[in-house]
């Protein structure tokens, strides 16, 4: 900005109204900020769910879509930066993407409403395309308003103070990352436990509605507290478009230099120098700065590409954990605010007690060493994810490959059978009825017998056997006897139930991977001679019926069978990710539903979710020492007029990150999950250090002490009056032209 310009906003300032030192207005800001981060962080806590749970995307096109709409959170700052800058000024600007963004909250939520479409009313959206519509127009709006106003609110609020003001300054900005975090923590506890009620009106299903609906709210909050504020601010106008300027000074200096690209010109120190027929020398030396710091963010990127997964990756990873904590049950989704939490207490820590001990030692730990030592840590959090993954991948069910089949037979029969698959030892099935003794032992029920050539005993799921052929015929030892020929479906897991009468054995498809979200898959297989109403099932049971799958949550369930004359009830308490068969006896009633058995098909999660906190301790560990030493840099190198810009380019490196995972989730589809994250974290030590490389050849600057060398050489320069009319004159020049050809 000309100083004569910045003496008329500096003028322009009035005394504002003050408690304990800090101008009245900032606490509207500060406010405004913590609603704010509080509706995009709690959006954001439950969206890769709502992809793969509602829309029922894979993980792969949710984790996808969740990192474009990061990314485009992060390039939007630049469209928010230019619109302020050059047209509305901050406060309008704030104002107008505030509403785009409440607008887009409300879109979102009501995309997530599946009676608007549920005309069968079974429970699941009729019109999908629907959904998809609203909500990725609810996520367009939501990142132009939360990315446009992003580089305004700080910058706006640090124009509320004075010049007695700067100690307020300066911790004015260590609350507002405290407030943003604060924002973060609460919504990411409450949205999940919002999410995990059930709700509807047909038809009561996960309720992402208020888990959208509450955030959206929020955002109005924050809007309606920005506004009520509007009296007490220190508003200044926009500051010409400095963006517009930059680009045109750089797309001068490249044009002037190709223009004179022939040796007899003679070489220039840099190449914006050939910008020097043109445009101002301080413009010039402040672009140069712009420019060498921007140069030095390429590699940053690839460090948003590992801390945003905490967000997608990770979150699906803790959905195969268990998040029992003894006292209280944590939903996967929720594990993201042990990041918030951890915030809270690093950066007070890292400030006061680990870099001051540091600088004791008299190490030079300088803001880019600290970046890099930063970015290492990320690396190592997505090795510690990696590790996790190794444990829960030993506790997964094995399940066939799509060359394979599985099968399991239980045998319902009053006795046990003998069966014979071709070409092998008979095998014996111990019936079901004989066998079953005390409350809900495991039905022995199995095939027993030697492992054969094209039959594979895996030892994680010891009921099931694998074939690697597709048609088998088996022998049952009845009278007469029995042959049974199955075809079995490759790459699926089959039950063969043989009921009271064998002559009626039946296969029924299994599931065939871990139940969403962490819930638990159950079924019932009717052995009582009636049909059976069971609570949570969608339809009664015929006798010797198996029921469909039904998801139940973690915790104590209770089922009532009923023939509509008697009734009994069961209950049972599951862990997370457990799948169940259970088998209901002929004498159901006369024990009081105690002779129901259970066969489990898929053991419960058993790696604990407390074992991502070191990968969460690690990562922001990270963050404190890249993030926050990050915008410290970006704000301490950039000249006076273009911190905003160099803002924006700080948020770039966020969006570019956020647009790697997708070409690497979408490209290196990697067979093991964890193979991924040792792959990221190879990456990020690689770019690391080509960025110390980097660091070593930076010079750290002081703009303001260049800016004024700048200043006084130009008040000596005779040329300068003479430079200033020629582009004042080319760009009225331009200015008519531009006229003209729209006429
Ligand atoms: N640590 C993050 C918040 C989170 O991930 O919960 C943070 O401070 N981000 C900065 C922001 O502006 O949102």
């Amino acid at each position: 900005m000309p100083d004569s310009k910045m003496d008329e906003t500096k003028k322009k300032k009035k005394k504002t109204a003050e408690c304990c030192g800090y101008p009245i207005s900032i606490f509207f800001i500060v406010v405004n900020e913590f609603c704010e981060r509080f509706s995009y962080y709690g959006m954001r806590a439950v969206l890769v769910l709502y992809f793969r749970y509602f829309l029922l995307w894979d993980d792969d096109l949710a984790t996808s879509i969740y990192h474009a709409f990061v990314a485009l959170c992060y390039l939007t700052p630049i469209l928010g930066a230019i619109i302020a800058d050059s047209w509305l000024g901050k406060f309008k600007t704030i104002i107008y993407l505030s509403i785009v963004y409440a607008v887009g909250q409300v879109v979102m939520a009501v995309s997530t409403i599946h009676d608007i479409t549920d005309a069968n009313r079974d429970g699941t959206p009729d019109n999908f395309t629907l959904h998809i519509a609203l909500s990725m127009l609810g996520l367009v709006l939501i990142a132009l308003g939360t990315g446009g106003i992003k580089p305004c609110v700080a910058a706006f609020g640090g124009d509320q103070f004075q010049e007695h003001q700067s100690r307020q300054l300066n911790t004015f900005f260590s609350v507002f990352y405290l407030c943003i975090n604060a924002g973060s923590l609460l919504s990411t506890l409450i949205t999940p436990v919002l999410r995990a009620q059930e709700c509807g009106i047909h038809t009561q299903q996960q309720c992402y509605p208020l888990a959208f609906g509450v955030p959206a709210a929020l955002m109005v909050v924050s809007l309606v507290v920005f506004i009520a504020g509007s009296g007490m601010y220190t508003k200044t106008a926009p500051e010409g478009n400095i963006m517009g300027s930059v680009c045109k000074c750089i797309w001068f200096a490249l044009n002037n230099r190709f223009r004179h690209r022939s040796d007899i010109y003679p070489k220039r120190e840099h190449w914006m120098d050939w910008a020097e027929e043109k445009y101002d020398k301080l413009l010039i030396a402040q672009i140069k700065m712009v420019l060498k710091v921007l140069f030095l963010y390429i590699p940053l990127p690839m460090f948003w590409t590992l801390f945003d997964q905490k967000g997608s990756r990770w979150t699906l990873q803790a959905t195969t954990m268990t998040g029992d904590f003894g006292g209280f049950v944590l939903q996967p989704d929720q594990m993201q605010t042990v990041n918030p939490i951890l915030i809270l207490t690093l950066v007070p820590i890292m400030d006061r007690i680990i870099f001051p001990l540091i600088k004791k030692c008299g190490l030079n730990f300088s803001p880019l060493k600290r970046m890099t030592v930063g970015m290492l840590f990320a690396a190592t959090a997505f090795i510690a994810a990696a590790l996790v993954q190794m444990e829960i991948d030993k506790t997964l069910p094995n399940f066939p490959s799509s060359s394979e089949s599985q099968l399991k037979v239980v045998n319902m029969h009053s006795e046990s059978l003998i069966v014979t698959v071709p070409s092998q030892e008979p095998l014996l099935i111990g019936s079901f009825e004989v066998q079953h003794t005390s409350k809900h032992t495991t039905a022995v029920s199995h095939w027993c017998f030697t492992i054969s050539s094209h039959v594979v005993f895996p030892q994680s799921s010891p009921d099931y056997i694998t074939f690697d052929q597709q048609d088998i015929r088996l022998a049952f030892n009845t009278t007469p006897e029995i042959n049974k020929d199955l075809s079995l479906i490759k790459g699926s897991r089959q039950t063969l139930i043989i009921p009271s009468e064998p002559a009626e054995m039946y296969l029924k498809e299994d599931i065939k991977s871990k139940p969403k979200e962490g819930k638990n898959a159950v079924r019932f297989v009717n052995g009582w001679t009636a049909y059976l109403n069971i609570t949570n099932l969608e339809s009664s049971l015929q006798p010797s019926e198996t029921s469909n799958y039904t998801l139940v949550s973690q915790g104590m369930r209770k089922f009532t069978l009923t023939d509509g004359i008697q009734s009994c009830e069961f209950s049972r308490k599951f862990g997370f990710g457990s799948s169940y068969t259970f088998l209901i006896p002929s004498d159901l009633f006369s024990t009081d539903c105690e002779s129901i058995k259970e066969i489990e098909d898929m053991q419960p999660n058993s790696v604990h979710m407390a074992l991502q906190i070191p990968q969460y301790f690690l990562i922001t560990t990270g963050e404190v020492m890249f993030s926050v030493t990050g915008l410290q840099f970006s704000y301490s190198q950039a000249p006076k007029n273009m911190k905003s810009v160099l803002q924006a380019g700080w948020l770039c490196t966020n969006a570019v990150g956020n647009i790697i995972v997708l070409i690497v989730a979408e490209l290196g589809k990697l067979p093991k999950q964890w193979a991924e994250y040792v792959l990221f974290a190879s990456l990020l030590v690689a770019v690391s250090i080509i960025f110390s490389i980097m660091a070593y050849f930076y010079t750290y600057i002081d703009p303001a002490e260049i800016e004024a060398e700048i200043l006084k050489q130009q008040e000596t320069d005779p040329d300068k009056k003479k430079k200033k009319e020629t582009l004042e004159m080319e760009e009225k020049e331009n200015e008519q032209e531009i006229k003209q050809t729209k006429i």
